[in-house]
């Protein structure tokens, strides 16, 4: 079985021959893939004239498959990411599993640091097969392009400067994340990935021809269907923040299924990340919002505590739950996010909230 540190992959317990998942992947009664969900709807489209070549995303489906399928385990294991720490790069299996979550995905993955240039160390991706890193060395500057040519686009169909939203973006963090979820036993009972948004400002997501994405939409979950040639645009947090709640951050999962193992590959554009911040640097996150008028502040630790705050503790608070709920956030040590409040009902969750959270740094 493939064990990194104390951790199993799930292509391993998925070849044990298992008839039954095990209890830590059996999502409770209100999150199992058949029950209706609560009504949010973001953003998500699919593109099909994006102007990348059909070959590449070929390419990068096909090296993901062969890395997960055909790379012996000893190598793989050679890549193992930090088990406890957030968003480390490498082949995993917890990534927006908190550490106090107590239901796993059933889903590996490898994730890549691949921008700005200074994260991106291709000899810490697998070079089997052996073109693996020059494909997604392509691929990621591929997407680099294509998200800013959509950043573009979005900022000129709300009338606001085109170049509002990359500027404000700064320098991408762009991550790349190939997602292998292996045949479940219980699809039923479990989720290849939990609902979430995306924290950063963009997800360019690619799949095979297996079934498995659904968004939320008019209060229901609609599947993704894969079209090999189409590019699935996400819209995350951080433009729903930029644009100051025009543009809602889609809500979206993956579903397992008993018969064939589905990959996809999403790379993610986030704003940038300068560290740990030692100090409140409150004037460079206000210069992205339009309107600051309502603004809450809340700082928190990875414990979870709010250290600070502007308004009132208990507005703090419930922030806090809210990022909680939504966004998969792990264990670095600090993180800022602001929160714009305007009829708050806590008991009634984010869709009742209009409310917009940022994260500045970690
Ligand atoms: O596998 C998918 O279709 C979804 C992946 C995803 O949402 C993510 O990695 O954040
Ligand atoms: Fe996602």
């Amino acid at each position: 079985m493939e064990v990194a540190g104390n951790q199993i992959r799930v292509q391993s317990l998925a070849q044990s021959g298992a008839t039954k998942v095990q209890p830590e992947y059996i999502q409770p009664p209100n999150c199992r893939p058949s029950v209706l969900p609560c009504p949010i709807t973001g953003l998500l489209i699919k593109v099909i004239n994006h102007g990348v070549p059909i070959q590449l995303l070929d390419d990068m489906r096909r090296i993901g498959i062969t890395f997960f399928e055909d790379c012996p385990v000893t190598e793989k294991l050679k890549y193992c990411c930090e088990p406890n720490s957030f968003a480390s790069e490498g082949y995993g299996s917890r990534m927006l599993v908190s550490s106090n979550d107590t239901v796993l995905d059933w889903r590996d993955y490898f994730d890549h640091h691949t921008l700005p240039l200074s994260r991106r160390n291709p000899s810490r991706w697998p070079n089997f097969p052996p073109n693996y890193r020059d494909v997604v060395l392509e691929y990621s500057d591929h997407m680099k392009a294509l998200s800013q040519r959509l950043l573009k686009l979005i900022s000129e169909s709300l009338c606001l400067p085109s170049s509002l939203i990359e500027e404000a973006v700064e320098d991408f963090y762009q991550n790349i994340t190939v997602s292998y979820y292996p045949p479940c036993p219980q699809p039923e009972l479990t989720l290849g990935l939990q609902a979430h948004s995306d924290i950063g400002a963009i997800t360019l997501l690619i799949q095979d021809d297996v079934s498995g994405l659904q968004v939320l939409k008019d209060g229901e979950w609609v599947n993704i269907n894969p079209l090999s040639e189409a590019i699935v645009v996400i819209l995350a947090d951080q433009t729903e923040i930029i644009t100051n709640g025009k543009c809602k951050s889609a809500v979206h999962r993956a579903i397992t299924n008993s018969n064939k193992a589905r990959l996809s590959v999403a790379t993610f554009h986030d704003l940038q990340r300068r560290g740990l911040y030692p100090q409140l640097q409150s004037s460079s996150v206000t210069l992205l919002l339009h309107d600051t008028a309502r603004l809450c502040m809340v700082i928190m630790s990875h414990h979870g505590e709010a250290v600070a705050w502007e308004g009132s503790a208990q507005e703090a608070l419930e922030s806090f739950a809210l990022q909680v709920r939504y966004s998969p956030f792990g264990t670095t040590s600090i993180r800022i996010l602001w929160v714009k409040m305007s009829g708050l009902d806590s008991s009634l969750g984010k869709e009742a909230w209009n409310c917009h959270k940022f994260v500045l740094d970690y």
